[in-house]
């Protein structure tokens, strides 16, 4: 058997093309230009590329994209002064800070002053607490693409069993949170749990999110069960010269492709999912922040 491969590269252009039929009506009917500000600190040359394709994207749905480049020793006051001003700007519906940020600047007190209503990335204490509880609220963008590739797949998710791998705040415990809310029973597995080869054997949905390279072999996936590969590891490639470098997932791809009835690659899985929501995110707050109605299919 070999699994269907879920293509997130071709799903993410459909979520874009919905985003931009938004983005035009907002235009046509209000006269708002959707506008999204990343916040770039230091020179990390993995994020420029990130913040680039980000900013690039952003534009070709015609959307306003903002770029602030910060210096890598720029102060928390100074940081804190420009989240300010986004918050208080009315062309900026959503404001991304790009993680991880250097180690002077304190994380959670950086993204809690962000607006919540503009926390495109959900990370904001209240976006969390208001998905825990089921309430409205901006929801992270990784696990938010995942759910829409499951449901997308499978139509109903109701009754399945899901096992998460991995318990970040950043994707392992919202998806729990959105598994949860389509009625899976879900399980978060991390790196210290007992029998985590037997844990994932359960699962008719697996969500690989530890940031270890080719973690989950196949041998630990149910025979036809999805697999949701969310992470992005570079890996050395020998193989395909000096110095040369492939990129992997958490998952063993090829071993678990034989045994799985669905699985995302690496790239071209969740990597441009994830970006295709933090447009669609950005659409869903500027419509919640002119009262009007919420893009249809684009929402948790
Ligand atoms: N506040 C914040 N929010 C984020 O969402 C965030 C962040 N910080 N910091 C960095 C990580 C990383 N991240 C990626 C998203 C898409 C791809 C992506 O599209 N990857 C391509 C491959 C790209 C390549 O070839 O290198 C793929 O998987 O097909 C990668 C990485 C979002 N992040």
């Amino acid at each position: 058997m070999t699994a269907d491969i879920i293509d997130g590269k071709a799903f993410a252009a459909t979520v874009r093309e919905k985003v931009a039929g938004h983005v035009a009506r907002l235009k046509e009917e209000n006269d708002i230009t959707p506008g999204l500000a990343v916040v770039l600190v230091g020179e990390d040359p993995a994020s420029q590329v990130y913040v680039r394709s980000k900013g690039k994207q952003t534009v070709e749905v015609g959307m306003n994209s903002y770029e602030h480049k910060l210096e890598v020793d720029t102060s928390e006051d100074d940081l804190l002064a420009l989240i300010a001003k986004l918050n208080s700007d009315p062309s900026v519906h959503g404001i991304l800070v790009q993680l991880p940020l250097p180690k002077h600047l304190d994380e959670d007190l950086v993204i809690n002053s962000i607006d919540p209503a503009k926390d495109v990335d959900g990370f904001h204490i209240s976006n969390v607490g208001l998905l825990g509880t089921g309430q409205k609220s901006m929801v992270p963008c990784t696990p938010l693409g995942c759910l829409m590739m499951l449901r997308d797949y499978h139509g109903s998710l109701s009754g399945m069993d899901a096992v998460v791998v991995g318990r970040s705040n950043i994707v392992g415990k919202p998806m729990a949170q959105l598994l949860l809310g389509d009625s899976c029973t879900v399980t978060i597995a991390h790196s210290r749990t007992k029998d985590l080869a037997d844990v994932v054997r359960r699962a008719d949905i697996v969500v690989a999110a530890v940031g270890r390279p080719e973690m989950v072999p196949g041998d630990w996936i149910k025979k036809g069960a999805t697999v949701i590969d969310v992470g992005i590891n570079r890996i050395d490639a020998p193989e395909k010269g000096e110095g040369k470098t492939r990129l992997v997932g958490d998952v063993h791809y090829e071993s678990a492709a034989a045994v799985a009835g669905a699985i995302t690659p690496v790239p071209g899985g969740v990597g441009p999912i994830t970006i295709a929501c933090l447009l669609a995110n950005t659409v869903t707050a500027c419509c919640r922040a002119n009262g009007l109605a919420e893009p249809d299919g684009l929402t948790a």
